[in-house]
């Protein structure tokens, strides 16, 4: 049977990087992605960005909307100090067994929460299934049409408080224009544009960080 693009993304990781080395995790996703086939991770580039956002915040908490294969979680929780926790939603169980093994791969299971199923339904469930009392930084890279309804549902079961950070992924391709437009505007946020590439490509993207002001 032929396997999926996240199966062959897998085994160049179980190929190419160290177990238990994060960083060769990440640099033989952006090969394989780079030199043989393309793939919606946040890539190399805008990664440099969320890293240095991470490491900024150095979070307690952290929710990620769309694990995918896992690239971006890798990412992030190789950065997170002891005992913090990410929670990361993921739809497609093929994606979450996926990014199950990448994770494992890179050696950050004791970090990472995966949960299936959709973020409208999990996303109240947090503070009554996994103690969350707030998240220190949100990273939304799943379908662009959900980072609205799915931020003010955040806001709305109060998992924000002041300086909790959103941080959004393709404001500008494929773009979140509603998301933009809200995030922008609210007077509950101070946000700033980091201009970068799509991943893998010299087409113009960026992250949008946002800080919730309380
Ligand atoms: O479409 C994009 N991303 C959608 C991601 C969706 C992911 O979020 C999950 N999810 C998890 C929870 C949910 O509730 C819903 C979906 C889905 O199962 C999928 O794993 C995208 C597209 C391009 N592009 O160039 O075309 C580039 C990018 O960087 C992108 O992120
Ligand atoms: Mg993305």
């Amino acid at each position: 049977t032929q396997s999926t693009r996240p199966q062959r993304l897998l085994s160049a990781v179980q190929k190419n990087a160290t177990r238990g080395d994060p960083r060769s995790v990440v640099q033989a996703i952006d090969q394989f992605c780079r030199h043989k086939e393309w793939a919606m991770n946040v890539g190399d580039e805008k990664g440099c960005i969320l890293d240095s956002v991470v490491s900024e915040i150095n979070p307690a908490t952290v929710l990620e909307l769309g694990t995918y294969c896992g690239y971006s979680t890798v990412r992030i929780a190789s950065l997170l100090p002891p005992h913090a926790k990410l929670i990361t939603l993921e739809f497609n169980p093929n994606y979450a067994s996926i990014a199950r093994q990448v994770i494992a791969w890179a050696g950050l299971e004791d970090k990472v929460q995966l949960v299936e199923g959709a973020s409208g339904d999990w996303i109240p469930k947090m503070k009554e299934q996994f103690g969350v009392k707030t998240f220190d930084l949100v990273f939304l890279d799943h379908w662009k049409d959900r980072y609205l309804p799915d931020t003010k549902l955040i806001e709305e079961c109060g998992l924000l408080t002041k300086g909790s950070v959103l941080l959004a992924d393709n404001v500008i391709c494929p773009g979140t224009p509603d998301y933009l437009e809200y995030i922008r505007s609210s007077p509950q946020y101070e946000s700033q544009y980091f201009k970068s590439h799509l991943e893998y490509t010299k087409v113009e993207d960026g992250l949008e960080k946002s800080v919730f002001l309380g």
